[in-house]
């Protein structure tokens, strides 16, 4: 077995590649406005009741109209799956471990294509949609090997005379819910991981993106799973995600998206339900509110240019964006003026495009949320650069600046997810941690400094999942940067980390006496 590594990125300054990406979206957007099915049990099932799938950079584009899963439906998914787990429970890890081998091969061989479609239905310039397919090709590659690592159990001791033995096996029925944001690299890491660990899973993609996830499980379907494994049913939030939540037979819920529905899945998770025999297991991943500090003894352009990447890569959607930044008195200034003069650099518009560095946010709901927002910012802060946003053609918010922001300010403190960052100032290092650290959320975080003991005391004090140091803070890879989040940033569960295959597994101990 080859050792894993990520999935390179694509340098789309080479001709060939810039090329074969115009291809991929020339084959993508000839496909647009197709219809796609539920699949429950390997079978094609149309509704009448549609999830219309729109291109946020051009909002009356339709990329697909997807059946939408009723209740009756959800509860035919719920029923196949529950048969299947029966069978898939049985198959070799080897087996299964293969299934995500070739599913990565596959997506590799055809990288492009997955990657335009996340440009036409997320949004994603080709930079940003690329990083998604290599994240969701590394997640394949990782948890087939970490399957493998796990398949026959973790030693312990044994006395003369005895012979114990701890093996991992299958949890059951798993509700996969994922979100609109990497709606390739997580909606098919959260499945995968659920899949090769031996459960079979009901997956609910977000429901501005649910054609990658489609495309996704004709890959499976052509990798070998086999039906009834992964149940496609997309469908309402509050209707068939509370459904599913809530089924008897459901055994665990891995969950991405914001606090709110975490919190909410979290409880109902909790009520024991007529028929139901166990604890449901609930992996939650939600939001951040990510802070990028700066101190006075640091590369001050390293720390402009990384609070502005990390700030308005994909408009700032994603949870790791740096959405606010602490600056030590003495360098504040300067950095902001640079952060200032970087972000009006930036090139907006339609992602198709590659010389836009930024496209749209997802939809109205967000483009209304973040230009509200933007309001309350006004008040807040002093606005240096943006804050402008225009919905006429696509959802284009304009990247946004708050300076001299208080601590305490709402812009500060709530996740806004979108191009929209707050700036403060600290008296000292310690000062602009204890900011940093001054929110629910507790996600993803990054210091820029040369002082090696201020580096060590933010490792101790920084209270994140993922903590950079001298970079910015977004772009975990996967087996290199375990992610996931602490507080109301979720379970910490550690995607692309070594112990997270074991979230979906029961652990069973056997003693034979001789
Ligand atoms: N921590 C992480 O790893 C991580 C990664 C990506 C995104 N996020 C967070 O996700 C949020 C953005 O994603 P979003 O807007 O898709 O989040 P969201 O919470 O609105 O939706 C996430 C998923 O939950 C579903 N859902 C909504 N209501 C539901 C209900 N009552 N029951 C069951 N499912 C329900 C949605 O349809 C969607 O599939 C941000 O807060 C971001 O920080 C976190
Ligand atoms: N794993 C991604 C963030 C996922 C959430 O949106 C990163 O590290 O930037």
């Amino acid at each position: 077995m080859i050792k894993y590594k990520h999935e390179p990125l694509i340098d789309f300054s080479v001709k060939e590649n810039k090329e074969a990406y115009e291809e991929a979206l020339a084959k993508v957007e000839a496909e647009l406005g197709a219809d796609y099915p539920l699949i429950i049990g390997g079978d094609r099932i149309t509704t009448e009741d549609k999830i219309i799938s729109y291109n946020p950079a051009k909002k009356t584009e339709v990329i697909g109209s997807v059946s939408k899963a009723s209740k009756e439906l959800a509860e035919k998914a719920m029923q196949v799956a529950d048969e299947t787990f029966k069978t898939w429970k049985k198959v070799k890890p080897e087996v299964r471990a293969d299934v995500l081998f070739k599913a990565a091969a596959i997506i590799r061989r055809r990288k492009h294509e997955f990657s335009a479609l996340l440009t036409k239905e997320a949004g994603k310039p080709w930079n940003e949609a690329d990083a998604d397919t290599a994240e969701a090709i590394d997640f394949l590659e990782y948890y087939g090997r970490q399957m493998l690592e796990l398949k026959d159990g973790r030693k312990v001791e044994s006395r003369p005379n005895e012979f114990n033995r701890y093996d991992y096996i299958p949890l059951g029925i798993g509700v996969i819910i994922s979100p609109w944001n990497f709606p390739f690299a997580i909606m098919a890491g959260t499945t995968v991981a659920a899949v090769v660990t031996g459960n079979t899973v009901l997956l609910k993609p977000a429901s501005t993106t649910p054609v990658i996830a489609y495309k996704f499980i004709e890959v499976l379907e052509e990798a070998g799973l086999p039906a009834g494994v992964v149940n496609y049913v997309p469908g309402s939030g509050a209707e068939v995600g509370d459904y599913l939540v809530d089924h008897p037979k459901t055994r665990f819920i891995s969950f991405t998206g914001s606090r709110d529905v975490g919190l909410r899945i979290n409880q109902r998770a909790s009520v024991l339900n007529d028929g139901q025999i166990w604890i449901k297991r609930v992996i939650a991943e939600m939001g951040g509110k990510d802070t990028i500090v700066v101190d006075k003894e640091a590369d001050l352009e390293l720390a402009a240019q990384s609070i502005v990447k990390s700030a308005f890569g994909f408009s700032g959607q994603k949870c790791s964006a740096c959405s606010r930044a602490v600056i030590v008195e003495d360098v504040y200034d300067e950095v902001v003026e640079r952060v200032t003069k970087l972000t009006k650099e930036l090139t907006v518009g339609d992602p198709t495009d590659p010389s836009n560095f930024m496209a749209t946010v997802i939809d109205a709901n967000a483009f209304n949320k973040i230009t509200e927002y933007i309001e309350i910012g006004k008040g807040e802060g002093r606005l240096v650069a943006g804050g402008t946003a225009d919905d006429s053609v696509g959802y284009f918010v304009q990247p946004t600046v708050f300076a001299d922001v208080d601590p305490s300010a709402r812009i500060m403190k709530e996740e806004i997810f979108g191009p929209v960052v707050a700036i403060t100032k600290a008296a000292t290092f310690e000062e602009a941690i204890d900011i940093a650290n001054d929110t629910e959320y507790g996600l993803t975080g990054a210091v820029i400094t040369n002082n090696r003991l201020n580096l060590e005391y933010a490792r101790e004090e920084f209270h994140v999942g993922n903590l950079y140091f001298n970079r910015g803070c977004t772009g975990a890879i996967v087996g290199y940067q375990p992610f996931g989040g602490f507080n109301m940033s979720g379970t910490d569960s550690k995607a692309g980390g070594p112990d997270y295959l074991t979230l979906h597994m029961q652990a069973k101990t056997t003693s034979e006496a001789f």
